[in-house]
C-alpha cells in the first residue's frame, strides 16, 4: 500500500528514510535535510529567535502590552510599544468588554479569530476563562455561519489546504506546515458541514474551531494541532458560481479518484508524523465517512467525531437521564429521526452498552432501537435497498411513512434527532411523546441552531414542562409554569478534547470502541445531582478542563488495559498526569 508513495523530491522512495533516525550526535533530523541526498529537494526551514517588531507580530509569543521593562530592553521593543504595562488579566478584561460590544455573533467570531492571529495565549485565556460565553461563537452555531460566509470574511489562511492540485505532492504539502510535532489533525472534506450541507473548501472553519477546542477544553498544545481541509471540489451550485469562493470550482471527485487521493493523504500523514498522530475525521458525508473509518481504523490512529464522539456524548447523557427517568438502558425504547453517521453511530454504542450490561447479544439489544430516515421507519421490507450502515436497524415491522406515525406505533421513551433538518419535532410529535411518557426524553442534536429538530422552549411548552431536553447547539434556560429548565448541550465537544488528550498522553496507536465507552463513562461520572435537579443531563461547560482530564485518564487507562498504549511505564495517577500535560495559556517570561 505505502509503496505507491514515491518520493516526489527526487526518485528514491521516502520510505527508505527513517523519520526517527538521528544524525549529528543524536539530534533528530526533524526536517529531513540531513537525510536527503544531494539530488533531493528539501524545505529550507530556518529557526530564529524572534525579537523587536517581529516578536510583536508573532502570535505564539506576542504578549502585547504585557512585556516587562526588562523584556522590552532585551528584546528590542523600546519605542515599539506605548509606555504602559498591562497584565494579561487586564488585557483579558478589555478584550471581553470589546467583544461584548458586538451584537452580531459573526463579528464576535471575526474579532476572536483576529485575536488568535495576533496573540494566541490571550485568545486561549479568553476562551478557557469564558468558555460558556464564547463556545457558541468559536463553535456551533456561529462557526456554521462563518463557514457559509468563509469566502467573504477570509483574511489570512488558517490550517492546511490540500486540493486535487496537490495530487502526488501531499507529503510535500505537509512539510510546508511550520510545526513538526503534530499530535492531532482534524480533517474535513467539507461535504457535510454541520447540518448545512456541502460547503466545500469553506468547511475549514470546522477543523479550525474543533482544534481551538482541543486546546481550550482538552489542553492539547496549539502547536501540536493541525487543521486540514481536503478540497476535492464541491457539488454546491451556489459556491461553484460564487465570485469569492476560495476552493476548487469543479464538481466533487468520487470513486477511485477520491479514494486514491484520501489514501495518498493518509499515507503521507503517517509518513510525516508517525504512528501516534491522531486523525479526527470531521463532517465528511456518510457515503465516505463509514468507509474511511473502517479502512483506516486498523492501520492508523483515527476517530470519527460525528459517528463515535457523538455516540459517546449521547450515551453519557442517557446514563444521567436514567437517574431521573428510572429503569435501565435495556428497559427503554429509542427512536431516532435521522439514520446517518450520528444516528447509527449513537444507536450502535447504546446497543453495545446494553449488550455489555445484559449479556444479551448485540442483535437482540439493537431491537430496542428504531430509526426513521427520509423514507420513513427503517424496516425489514426495505433491507435490500438500504445503505450498509442502516441494515442492522431494519427490524420486523409494517412500513411507517413518517415520524409522527412512527412515534405513535413504536411508543419510544427517548426521541433523538439526528436528521440535520430543523423543525421536524413538531408540536404533534412532542405531544405524542408526552401522551405516553411521564417524562419524555427529547434530544434535538442537529446543528447549528437553525437545524435543531425543535427549540428548548418548544420541547418544554409542548410537553407541559415534562420533557427532559438536550440539544446539539446551545439554548438558554426556559421558565415554564414557574420552573426554570436548563437544557443540556449534547455535543461531541464534551468528548473529543478529552478523548484526544487520553490517546496522546498514553501514546495510543489505535482507537477501540471500549475507549469510547470509557470516555462516555467518565463524562457521565461528572453529572451531579445539582445538574439533574435543573433538568440538565450534562455538567456545565465551565468545568470542562476537569471533565476532559477525567475523560483522558479513563481513555488512557483503557488504552493501557488493551495494550494499545506505547507510553511506558504507565503513570500511576492518570488524572494527575493528564492535568499536568494540559496546556495553560498564561504568558511566559522571556529571558
Ligand atoms: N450534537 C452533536 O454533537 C452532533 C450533531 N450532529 C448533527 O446531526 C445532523 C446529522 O448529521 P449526520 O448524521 O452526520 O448526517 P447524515 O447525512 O449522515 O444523516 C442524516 C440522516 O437524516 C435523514 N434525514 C434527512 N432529512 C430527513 C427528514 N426530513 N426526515 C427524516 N430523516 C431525514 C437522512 O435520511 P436519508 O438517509 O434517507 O437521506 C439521514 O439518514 C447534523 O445536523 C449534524 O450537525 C452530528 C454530529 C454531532
Ligand atoms: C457537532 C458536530 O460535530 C456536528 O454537528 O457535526
Ligand atoms: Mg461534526
Amino acid at each position: 500500500m505505502e509503496s505507491t508513495l514515491k518520493d516526489v523530491r527526487g526518485g528514491a522512495s521516502v520510505l527508505d528514510m527513517d523519520p526517527k533516525s538521528t544524525v549529528g550526535g543524536g539530534v533528530e533530523d526533524s526536517y529531513g535535510e540531513d537525510r536527503a541526498t544531494e539530488d533531493q529537494l528539501v524545505t529550507p526551514w530556518t529557526i530564529s529567535i524572534a525579537s523587536g517588531y517581529t516578536l510583536l507580530r508573532d502570535p505564539r509569543h506576542n504578549k502585547g502590552l504585557a512585556f516587562t521593562e526588562k523584556e522590552r530592553d532585551s528584546h528590542y521593543l523600546r519605542g515599539l510599544l506605548p509606555p504602559v504595562l498591562m497584565c494579561q488579566e487586564l488585557q483579558e478584561k478589555k478584550l471581553m468588554h470589546n467583544i461584548r460590544q458586538y451584537e452580531v455573533p459573526l463579528q464576535k467570531y471575526m474579532a476572536l479569530m483576529d485575536l488568535e492571529e495576533r496573540n494566541e495565549r490571550l485568545f486561549y485565556k479568553l476562551l478557557i476563562d469564558n468558555v460558556e460565553e464564547l463556545l457558541p461563537v468559536v463553535y456551533t452555531p456561529t462557526v456554521g455561519e462563518a463557514c457559509q460566509k468563509y469566502g467573504s470574511i477570509f483574511r489570512r489562511p488558517q490550517g492546511l489546504y490540500i486540493s486535487l492540485k496537490e495530487k502526488g505532492k501531499i507529503l510535500e504539502v505537509l512539510k510546508n506546515w511550520p510545526e513538526r510535532s503534530i499530535q492531532v489533525i482534524v480533517v474535513t472534506d467539507g461535504e457535510r458541514i454541520l447540518g448545512l450541507g456541502d460547503l466545500g473548501c469553506q468547511g475549514m472553519g470546522i477543523p479550525v474551531g474543533k482544534l481551538a477546542l482541543y486546546t481550550a477544553l482538552g489542553g492539547v498544545r496549539p502547536s501540536a494541532c493541525l487543521p486540514i481541509t481536503i478540497d476535492v471540489g464541491t457539488n454546491n451550485e451556489t459556491l461553484l458560481k460564487e465570485e469569492f469562493y476560495i476552493g476548487l470550482k469543479q464538481r466533487r471527485a468520487t470513486g477511485k479518484e477520491y479514494a486514491d487521493f484520501l489514501h495518498e493523504f493518509m499515507t503521507a500523514v503517517k509518513q510525516n508524523y508517525g504512528e501516534k498522530v491522531l486523525v479526527q475525521f470531521e463532517d465528511f458525508a456518510n457515503h465516505n465517512a463509514f468507509e474511511l473509518l473502517s479502512k483506516y481504523g486498523t492501520t492508523h490512529l483515527v476517530f470519527n467525531d460525528d459517528i463515535q464522539g457523538t455516540a459517546a456524548v449521547v450515551l453519557a447523557g442517557l446514563v444521567g437521564a436514567l437517574k431521573i427517568l428510572g429503569g435501565t438502558l435495556a428497559e427503554h425504547t429509542f427512536l431516532f429521526l435521522g439514520a446517518g453517521e450520528a444516528g447509527t453511530g449513537i444507536a450502535e454504542l447504546i446497543a453495545l452498552e446494553m449488550s455489555k450490561q445484559t449479556k444479551a447479544p448485540l442483535e437482540e439489544t439493537r431491537k430496542k432501537i428504531w430509526l426513521v430516515d427520509s423514507k420513513g421507519l427503517i424496516v425489514n421490507a426495505r433491507k435490500e435497498s438500504l445503505q450498509h450502515f442502516k441494515k442492522p436497524w431494519a427490524h420486523e415491522h409494517e412500513p411507517v411513512k413518517d415520524l409522527l406515525n412512527a412515534v405513535k406505533v413504536i411508543k419510544p421513551t427517548v426521541l433523538i434527532g439526528t436528521s440535520g433538518v430543523g423543525k421536524t419535532f413538531t408540536k404533534e410529535v412532542i405531544e405524542a411523546m408526552a401522551s405516553f411518557n411521564k417524562k419524555p426524553l427529547i434530544m434535538a442534536l442537529s446543528n447549528p441552531t437553525s437545524q435543531s429538530e425543535c427549540t428548548a422552549e418548544e420541547a418544554y411548552t409542548w410537553s407541559q414542562g415534562r420533557a427532559i431536553f438536550a440539544c446539539g447547539s446551545p439554548f438558554e434556560p426556559v421558565e415554564y409554569d414557574g420552573i426554570v429548565h436548563v437544557p443540556g448541550q449534547s455535543n461531541n465537544a464534551y468528548i473529543f478534547p478529552g478523548l484526544g488528550l487520553g490517546l496522546v498522553i498514553s501514546g495510543a496507536i489505535r482507537v477501540h470502541d471500549d475507549m469510547l465507552l470509557a470516555a462516555s463513562e467518565a463524562l457521565a461520572g461528572q453529572v451531579t445531582q445539582e445538574c439533574l435537579d435543573k433538568g440538565s443531563i450534562y455538567p456545565p461547560f465551565s468545568n470542562i478542563r476537569k471533565i476532559s482530564a477525567n475523560i483522558a485518564a479513563n481513555v488512557a487507562a483503557k488504552a493501557y488495559e488493551l495494550r494499545l498504549a506505547t507510553r511506558l511505564p504507565r503513570p500511576e495517577n492518570l488524572v494527575k498526569y493528564a492535568e499536568s500535560c494540559m496546556y495553560t495559556p498564561n504568558y511566559r517570561t522571556y529571558r
